[in-house]
């Protein structure tokens, strides 16, 4: 994908954005008045909700109720997972087939994702998924696959897992209520979901691991699904950045002491709701070169995927006067067709599909 390419993708992006006001930064929303349950609450909740996603696409939460010990106890467990010799973490490996195991420095070119050849360098990062899938999994669902001696890995992840699909699912609930359907109206779409943790180490950049020309921790891109969950590390500067309404890029960062887990809609949301809501473009950018042999960041995204034989067609609520904008598509197709885009040398799908 040439630069001008990938801008070009970039203004359409910008140019969706033009209607909202500049923002000077992500909206925060307290999800405590909606887990309480009075309707009034639900009812302020859902409605700055949908305000966020019509704007911004990026939105902060507190109060979102997952234990502090179950976020520490994943985040510790994947500081071991790192650290562990690069033979033990690629034992379980990303492939064409499977989405999910390691994917290893440079392994992964998320600007990809966006148009069919870029060229640039793999992105500076390395990443560990699982996907436990619900209760209830579909029959050809891939049970996880863990490296040898991983029993603490794979209970902090099992318990991270469980909080944040419980997470999601309030989420879920806020989105149909801000989208005037009836609450549970996501639930059947998520009896046998693939929601995934990824773990993202992007490690300190000491000499001769300096980035190439154009190299980045992670390219900009939108996410591919319904909704992603991102805990945020990283005490150094030079991290995520959002697009924001006129399309200048926003740092966005998250304290220890606030708690917060920052929310972001992918594509399938958008189309689902006729690009009433948001799927926002980001990035993760490289740590001022003063810092960079120091500044290790690391970050667990959790990406909500619906059943993969579920529909996305325009949500009734959404069509509006000039109807549905694009075509129903089944949303694992879609899943998998993003997820070979960004493979490094495994450019398999066809060229001129779009
Ligand atoms: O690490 C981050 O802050 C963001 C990662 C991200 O956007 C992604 O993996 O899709
Ligand atoms: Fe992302």
């Amino acid at each position: 994908m040439s630069a001008a390419s990938v801008e070009a993708s970039l203004t359409a992006e910008r140019q969706k954005r033009q209607h909202a006001g500049p923002l000077p930064n992500i909206p925060a929303i307290s999800l405590k008045p909606f887990r309480e349950g009075a309707e009034e609450g639900k009812k302020r909740v859902a409605a700055e909700w949908d305000r966020a996603c019509r704007e911004v696409g990026f939105i902060k939460i507190v109060d979102h109720g997952v234990p502090k010990e179950v976020i520490d106890m994943c985040w510790s467990a994947t500081e071991a997972f790192f650290e562990r010799p690069l033979e033990e973490k690629s034992a379980v490996p990303m492939t064409a087939n499977y989405p999910y195991g390691y994917s290893a420095m440079g392994g992964e070119n998320l600007l990809a994702s966006l148009d069919k050849a870029a060229e640039t360098p793999g992105d500076l990062k390395e990443m560990w998924n699982v996907c436990f899938g619900s209760d209830t999994p579909a029959a050809d669902h891939p049970p996880p696959r863990w490296p040898a001696e991983s029993e603490r890995e794979q209970l902090a992840y099992r318990a991270y897992d469980r909080a944040l699909a419980g997470l999601a699912d309030t989420l879920y609930r806020v989105c149909a209520l801000a989208l005037g359907l009836e609450e549970d109206w996501f639930v059947p779409k998520n009896t046998q979901h693939r929601n995934v943790v990824r773990a993202i180490h992007y490690p300190a950049l000491k000499p001769p691991a300096v980035p190439k020309p154009g190299q980045v921790r992670a390219s900009a891109h939108t996410d591919y699904g319904s909704l992603t969950i991102l805990r945020l590390g990283g005490e150094f500067p030079g991290g995520l950045q959002v697009m924001g309404a006129t399309g200048e890029w926003i740092d966005v960062s998250t304290t220890a002491e606030e708690d917060a887990f920052v929310i972001n809609l992918g594509d399938l949301m958008a189309r689902w709701t006729n690009d009433r809501w948001m799927s926002t473009p980001h990035q993760v950018i490289n740590p001022p070169s003063e810092v960079a042999a120091v500044a290790r960041r690391i970050s667990i995204a959790y990406f909500c995927n619906i059943n993969m034989d579920a529909m996305v067609e325009c949500i009734p609520s959404c069509a509006g006067e000039q109807g549905s904008k694009y075509e129903p598509i089944a949303a694992g197709a879609w899943l998998m067709r993003k997820h070979e885009q960004t493979q490094k040398g495994q450019r398999c799908y066809e060229k001129g599909q779009s």
